[in-house]
């Protein structure tokens, strides 16, 4: 086994040939961490900022041999899995992940791609539940991709999302199905003064980004103004990268995913929204700076009975936290 002297962190995820996403963006972001970035591929894709026109899988034993290529020689801190087309590509890393005694999984949710396209077979979301979900450390998703999840591994989700009570159900359901900490990024999502999600924004809209961790939620709350029109192609993968480059990095969890979403999100501010989602994607990359002052102060308050909008409502005006 080779130790590296910076930490190294593994993607298992497709290729975006045009750069924004999947394995390019990892890269990228771990590279920006100072971390050491391996890569399994497990599709290639035809893509572009418009959209998605081809996706091919690549061979479960292939992608078994690339993860065992890695993990038989290099110590590897943290694995990061993106897209996984199929299930028996699951249920292959799976067993490679366990025979190599992988502790650090942290996840992105690729279900549906920004433009929409659908990026796995429907049987693959039910071997990730089943195989990985028990082994992930961090499951890191879009509000709406986490209800897709939930709807097809239960055929059904009992509730439909109409405020911060019905996305904290949600946050549950996953985090008993494994993931110890589950991150929830909702800049598309915009609620009105009483937590309810609202199709029509005003000025006083905001967005709701959250971390769970089995007791408390820790909960970011932004302008909705601010970043929606902001959030780019890859911004989930981006996050995720950095949150696994900050776990190789040995910060504890809260703290790694609270400075990975803070960093995305100051390099997010700093790109120019007069350009093309293409060129934003790629200012994102270059201003990504670890370790971005927190702009903002969290909220957090413990999973108990009571209604989380209520508990929301008293921890915000508590802590004077601004809007
Ligand atoms: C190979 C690959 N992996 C992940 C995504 C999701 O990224 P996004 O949701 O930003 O389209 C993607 N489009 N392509």
């Amino acid at each position: 086994m080779k130790f590296l002297k910076s930490p190294a962190c593994l993607s298992i995820a497709g290729s975006d040939c045009s750069g924004s996403a999947g394995i390019q963006a990892d890269l990228k972001v771990m590279q920006a961490y100072g971390v050491y970035g391996m890569s399994v591929l497990t599709a290639l894709t035809s893509q572009n900022s418009k959209g998605i026109d081809g996706i091919y899988s690549v061979h479960p034993l292939l992608i078994q041999r690339q993860l065992d290529a890695c993990l038989s020689d290099i110590e590897c801190h943290t694995v990061k899995i993106g897209m996984l087309p199929d299930s028996k590509s699951v249920l292959r890393i799976a067993e490679t992940l366990q025979r190599h005694q992988v502790k650090n999984i942290v996840m992105d949710s690729v279900i549906i791609s920004s433009a929409g396209h659908i990026m796995c077979e429907r049987t693959a979301i039910a071997a990730t539940i089943k195989h990985l979900f028990p082994h992930v450390l961090v499951y890191s998703s879009n509000i709406m991709e986490a209800y897709v999840l939930v709807q097809r591994a239960l055929g059904h989700v009992p509730f439909a999302l109409h405020s911060f009570d019905d996305i904290q159900k949600l946050v549950t359901i996953i985090h008993k199905a494994g993931p110890k900490f589950i991150v929830l990024n909702g800049y598309h999502v915009a609620y009105n003064e009483n937590f309810e999600i609202t199709s029509m924004p005003t000025a006083n809209s905001f967005t709701i980004n959250l971390i769970f961790d089995g007791k408390t939620f820790y909960v970011f709350q932004k302008p909705y103004d601010l970043l929606h029109s902001k959030a780019v192609h890859g911004t989930s993968c981006s996050i995720t990268a950095a949150i696994a480059s900050n776990l190789a990095l040995g910060k504890p969890p809260i703290e790694a995913i609270q400075e990975a979403m803070q960093s995305i999100e100051c390099a997010l501010l700093n790109t120019q929204e007069d350009t093309s989602s293409i060129n934003r994607s790629a200012q994102l990359f270059s201003k990504i700076k670890p370790s971005c002052s927190p702009s903002n102060p969290i909220v957090t308050f413990h999973l108990r009975s009571s209604t989380a909008t209520t508990e929301l409502h008293s921890s915000i005006s508590s802590s004077k936290t601004k809007l």
